[in-house]
């Protein structure tokens, strides 16, 4: 906006952009739209090649990958850059790819998440504007638009109109605290209070407002991205922490392996290829790879199957790691659709009058505080009181806000010219406004309480007189009277009665929380609402509470294992609640529909948000249900669980098997007069070993893997590769210590061709091995078909034993081999798959001790966190 001049009127302004109070014609938004395009905010665009490309080799693998390139160029080993280039091309491929790939699955759904915005628009130059709900997209400059709490502002705009508006602009200054916008004609120089820009979100108040700029044009398309405030989620707590300890490793491997040879066997500078290609040995270069398919493949099958839009691809994996998952109730367990259902006097017998005066308040907030849509209480009055409100003047109003569970309406009876207060809202607060005997407030709250706890929603109704103003001169002005009301006045009331509601729960909610149950999720209600009607609900739903408390009562962190409602949350409350869960060690999931539930959703590892929860909530949350039911969830989560299961197999087989390898070779590069392969060798078997790994991304965990939250444990994943590294390692020089005495001739292993490869061959056979006995969930015991990983190993093995005799194996320096080594390699690997299958089990029991009774296939390396029994 810098362009125009920001101070001038809002009439200026609406000539400037040939449209007017009553909006565009849908001919003349329709020739904007043509001319400007549409209203994309840069972040949501479809990233390009090479930005993904860019992206990828962010990745400390490939960073370190390059390096080691590098240094191979530097001494001029060619083949060995080439390879590790060639690695590291085919890695950033595979996985923009694989990244793509997701985005096209989710592209179809986009359009159930994407924003609205209220429009006025007019059918043509004569007809009255009509209120349209439209995809932000298609907003163009000159739109008039309507704002209320929870929504984004579309574009940037210029305010017509507002009342009581705070927007958080935190987008832009970080800072998150809301500030005040007003709709001044004669703006001040360089004052920004009357304009609104995109991204900024509606937190109180609301307004009426010409927009001004769209798209690449908005003043957050200038600003540089955003970085992002989120602490760091289970996700990169375990692969990042695992990621920065194999970076330490490998970047010591080429200095070691280099001093060793120096030292033990006076090798210089020549060995240099050699300790590159170990340290790439080493490396799990695939990983990139391997979490950016798995978890593409799960968001694109959640997408086209459950209609689930999954925002950020780590976001699965941490919904795989939820242990406890904190919900929301209205408007996520219940449909937030209220009827009213009785109207009781303050005597407590059925009396139309409480329902009366709530409805003239709600008709008149509705108008007053002009809301596009009424407040769901609000409208169910006004179905269940008919026409009613009209016969008062509105005066002013002050509506619900996040965090203030109580509306008053001010309003003149013309005829009779008194000025009423009516003030509606959660029973404790209303009565607290009350002149009420101790006795008599605390009747009326057990009487509340009651109607609650027969799962009805509650709402006080209390009322005064208030003495005439002069400042008030009467029906039909405008202006600063509104703010006369001030919730200084809300005081001194007399109780007028409470209206109940009938709230349906939500499609899917029983089975749901179910399921939820069922995998090990401790769920968790954090309610605004009455702790009566909360409990009733849960209880409705199949949830049998532990416990029912409310905020006040005290924010310290919830048991776990054991369903907790904790009700009159104020969204600071409920955030609070979800951050001491997560400083207690445990993955915490957010699921809400409201802007009182913004901050949790943003606290929890994984926010997420139901088909009709405020823009706002869905813009804050990492996966977004699309589709009416909410047994999406429990899918979404076994999605999220089958994907971090596979990663960790991969981790688990690729280290163990890595470290081995190195190991074994290290100390044979001590031991021989030679190296024990050459570096275009062992670049090639882990070049082998890459592509069959790729198969653990489409793998199927066995069932054990999926019932428990799966969470990636650094410290546990790194005792299992160092046990089953040395394992590998010992049973690698195991085979060639028997093969060694049992070879003679001139075929016997001092031979430097068949020594490489025999070591070869052997070291794809092991790696086969491996593959089929250290994947999680499902051991190779428990039968069933082969499966991706199956065939993948197969394809191994047989590489493995083919390539050396082949002409490839020859212009590698390899050779064929003779045929007793076949039969006695045989043996060998017999041994040392009957060592590791009963060294995992041992393992396995190990760790069956740990997690209390429940050891599965994530034990290996993969610590199971049964709730709360966490064992980092
Ligand atoms: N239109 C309204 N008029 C008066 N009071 C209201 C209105 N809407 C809500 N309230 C009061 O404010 C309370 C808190 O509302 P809030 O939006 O924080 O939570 P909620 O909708 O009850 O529940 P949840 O947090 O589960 O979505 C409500 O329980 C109700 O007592
Ligand atoms: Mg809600």
């Amino acid at each position: 906006m810098a362009s125009e001049p920001v101070t001038d009127t809002a009439l200026r302004v609406l000539r400037r952009l040939e449209t007017g109070p009553r909006g565009l014609t849908e001919a003349e938004a329709a020739a904007r739209l043509a001319a400007v395009g549409e209203n994309i905010p840069p972040r949501s665009r479809a990233l390009s090649w090479p930005a993904r490309w860019l992206r990828a080799l962010r990745d400390p693998f490939t960073a370190v990958l390059l390096t080691l390139g590098l240094v191979s160029a530097f001494v001029a080993s060619w083949g060995t850059a080439a390879v590790i280039l060639a690695l590291v091309a085919v890695s950033c491929v595979l996985r923009a790819t694989g990244e793509r790939r997701a985005d096209r699955s989710l592209a179809t759904l986009r359009h159930l998440v994407a924003g609205t915005a209220t429009v006025l628009r007019r059918p043509d130059d004569t007809a009255d504007p009509r209120v349209r709900e439209l995809p932000v997209t298609d907003l163009v400059p000159g739109d008039v638009v309507r704002l209320a709490p929870g929504d984004l502002v579309p574009a940037d705009i210029r305010l017509l109109r507002s009342r009581g508006l705070t927007v958080s602009q935190a987008v832009f200054t970080g800072e998150s605290s809301p500030v005040s916008k007003a709709a001044a004609d004669l703006p001040e120089p360089r004052a920004e209070d009357h304009l609104c820009f995109q991204g900024s979100v509606v937190t109180a108040g609301t307004a009426t407002a010409v927009v001004v700029h769209t798209g690449a044009r908005t003043r957050f398309a200038a600003a540089h991205p955003v970085p992002d405030h989120r602490v760091p989620s289970a996700f990169d707590r375990s692969v990042h922490g695992i990621a920065r300890v194999l970076v330490r490793f490998m970047l010591l491997t080429p200095p070691l392996v280099l001093m060793a040879g120096a030292v033990l066997r006076g090798r210089g500078l020549e060995t240099l290829p050699f300790a590159v290609a170990v340290a790439v040995g080493l490396t799990p270069e695939m990983l990139p790879v391997i979490v950016t398919t798995c978890l593409a493949r799960g968001a694109a099958g959640l997408a086209r199957t459950r209609q689930v839009v999954v925002r950020r691809l780590p976001a699965l994996h941490d919904l795989g790691a939820v242990d406890v998952l904190c919900v929301d109730k209205t408007g996520t367990l219940t449909q937030d659709r209220p009827v009213a259902a009785r109207s009781l006097g303050p005597d407590g017998h059925d009396d139309p009058e409480a329902l009366h005066w709530a409805a003239v308040a709600a008709w008149w907030t509705l108008h007053l505080a002009e809301l596009p849509t009424p407040d769901a209480l609000d409208a169910a009055l006004l179905d269940a009181a008919g026409p009613t409100g009209e016969e008062y003047d509105g005066l002013a109003a002050l509506p619900v806000e996040p965090g203030r569970r109580l509306a008053t309406t001010l309003v003149a009876d013309p005829l009779g010219g008194r000025r009423l207060l009516i003030t509606k809202g959660a029973a404790e607060d209303v009565l607290d406004r009350c002149d009420l005997p101790g006795g008599e407030r605390r009747r009326l709250l057990a009487r509340a309480g009651r109607e609650a706890a027969a799962g009805r929603r509650v709402l006080a109704v209390a009322a005064t007189e208030l003495p005439h103003h002069p400042l008030y001169p009467g029906p039909g002005a405008t202006g600063p009277r509104a703010s006369l009301l001030t919730p200084a006045d809300e005081h001194g009331l007399t109780f007028r009665g409470l209206v109940t509601f009938h709230d349906e729960p939500a499609p899917g909610a029983a089975e749901s929380l179910r399921a939820l149950t069922a995998l090990g999720i401790t769920v968790h209600v954090l309610t605004g609402d009455h702790p009566g009607t909360a409990a009733r609900v849960c209880r409705d739903l199949g949830l049998e509470p532990g416990e029912v408390r409310t905020a006040a009562d005290g924010t310290g962190p919830l048991p776990a294992g054991a369903t907790t409602v904790v009700a009159r949350c104020t969204p600071r409350d409920k955030a609070d609640l979800v951050t001491a869960l997560r400083a207690a060690g445990h993955t915490v999931g957010f699921l809400g529909d409201g802007v009182n539930d913004v901050p949790a959703l943003l606290a929890a590892d994984v926010g997420l948000a139901p088909r009709g929860a405020v823009p706002v909530a869905r813009e804050s949350a990492d996966v977004v249900l699309a589709a009416k039911d909410l047994t999406a969830i429990g899918h979404a989560v076994v999605a999220g669980r089958r994907g971090s299961a596979n990663i960790a197999s991969y981790l688990r087989v690729t280290l163990s098997s890595n470290l081995g390898n190195v190991l074994a070779m290290l100390a044979a590069a001590l031991l021989l007069p030679f190296l024990p392969m050459l570096p275009v060798q062992v670049l090639a078997q882990n070049l082998c070993f890459d592509a069959a790994q790729l198969a653990f991304a489409h793998d199927r965990p066995g069932a054990p893997a999926l019932r428990r939250p799966t969470v990636l444990r650094p410290p546990a994943l790194l005792r299992f590769i160092t046990a089953f590294g040395v394992l590998n390692a010992v049973a690698d020089l195991a085979t060639f210590a028997v093969l060694a005495l049992a070879l003679r001739g001139p075929d016997a292993l001092d031979d430097q061709a068949v020594f490489h490869s025999a070591w070869f061959t052997e070291n794809l056979l092991t790696q086969a091995l491996v593959m089929l006995l250290l994947r999680g969930g499902r051991h190779l015991a428990e039968g069933g078909r082969p499966g991706p990983v199956g065939w993948s190993a197969a394809l191994l093995a047989a590489v493995g034993l083919a390539l050396p005799p082949s002409p490839l194996g020859a212009a590698l320096g390899m050779t064929a081999l003779p045929a007793g080594y076949h039969l006695l390699l045989t043996a060998v690997l017999g041994v040392y798959a009957v060592t590791l299958v009963l060294a995992r089990r041992r393992h396995d029991r190990r760790g069956t001790g740990r997690t209390d009774g429940h050891a599965d296939g994530g034990t290996t390396g993969c610590t199971v966190a049964q709730s709360g029994k966490l064992h980092r």
